[in-house]
């Protein structure tokens, strides 16, 4: 499915970015139904850290969690990786500055959502120019979830950026939880991308519902 940026936008408001070495040794599967069941409003697949899945592997587990999202519409991102994407006929790709180019993945994948990482005003600048139909902007606090995550820049890097005059869906990343929500959405955010939140979470789906009702609020 590709979305109108208005349908993106909402898309946008709680979006779990998830692989198995979030899960905590939970099966990643049902730690997505619950999510779902809580009120994500979109998934990426991000399959990456210590024991992540490789090869066919890594495919099987995209492929259940691919089908998962389409019973469910809820659409199916993938993270870094086109022939990924292509293989599970995702919705589109998220691709980071040091990832694969945003001309290249719109050439080898027409037609589909593709989200690009900025940390200021220019990375949103030239991936606005390259096409991005959203942008993940963070981290927005602290995480342990991404050992190489830039520095913190909080949710005043959504305000330079809309001050900015970037327009494109925006969801803010990078330690938020119930607490932190709230704050990002006011910074000028769409949405709220989250791993640990949901992911590490005693009932995902409470923590899911919890975030989905402090969004609603706000938007
Ligand atoms: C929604 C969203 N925003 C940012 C990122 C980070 O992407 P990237 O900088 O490429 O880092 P990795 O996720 O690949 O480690 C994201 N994945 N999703
Ligand atoms: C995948 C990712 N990207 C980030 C960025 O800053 O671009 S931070 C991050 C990890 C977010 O995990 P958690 O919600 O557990 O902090
Ligand atoms: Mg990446």
């Amino acid at each position: 499915m590709k979305l109108h940026t208005d349908q993106l936008r909402e898309a946008l408001q709680l979006y779990l970015v998830m692989g198995s070495p979030n899960c905590a040794g939970a099966d990643p599967v049902e730690v997505l139904k619950a999510a779902i069941d809580g009120g994500i409003t979109m998934f990426q697949y991000r399959e990456k850290g210590a024991g992540a899945l490789t090869g066919a592997a890594s495919l099987a587990l995209g492929a259940q969690l691919r089908e998962l999202c389409a019973r469910h519409a809820i659409p199916f991102i993938v993270n870094d990786d086109v022939g990924m994407a292509e293989a599970l006929e995702a919705d589109g790709i998220h691709v980071g500055q040091e990832d694969t180019a945003a001309e290249e993945v719109r050439r080898r994948f027409p037609g589909k959502i593709v989200g690009i990482s900025a940390h200021n005003l220019a990375e949103a600048q030239s991936a606005l120019a390259a096409g991005a139909d959203y942008l993940g902007v963070g981290p927005m606090y602290a995480t342990r979830t991404k050992l190489d995550a830039r520095e913190v820049q909080g949710p005043e890097g959504l305000v330079r950026m809309r001050e900015g005059g970037i327009r494109l869906p925006l969801v803010g990343i990078g330690g938020i939880d119930a607490a932190g929500a709230a704050a990002v959405l006011r910074g000028g955010a769409d949405g709220i991308a989250v791993v640990s939140a949901i992911t590490q979470a005693r009932s995902p789906r409470e923590a899911a519902a919890e975030l989905r009702e402090i969004v609603n609020m706000i938007k």
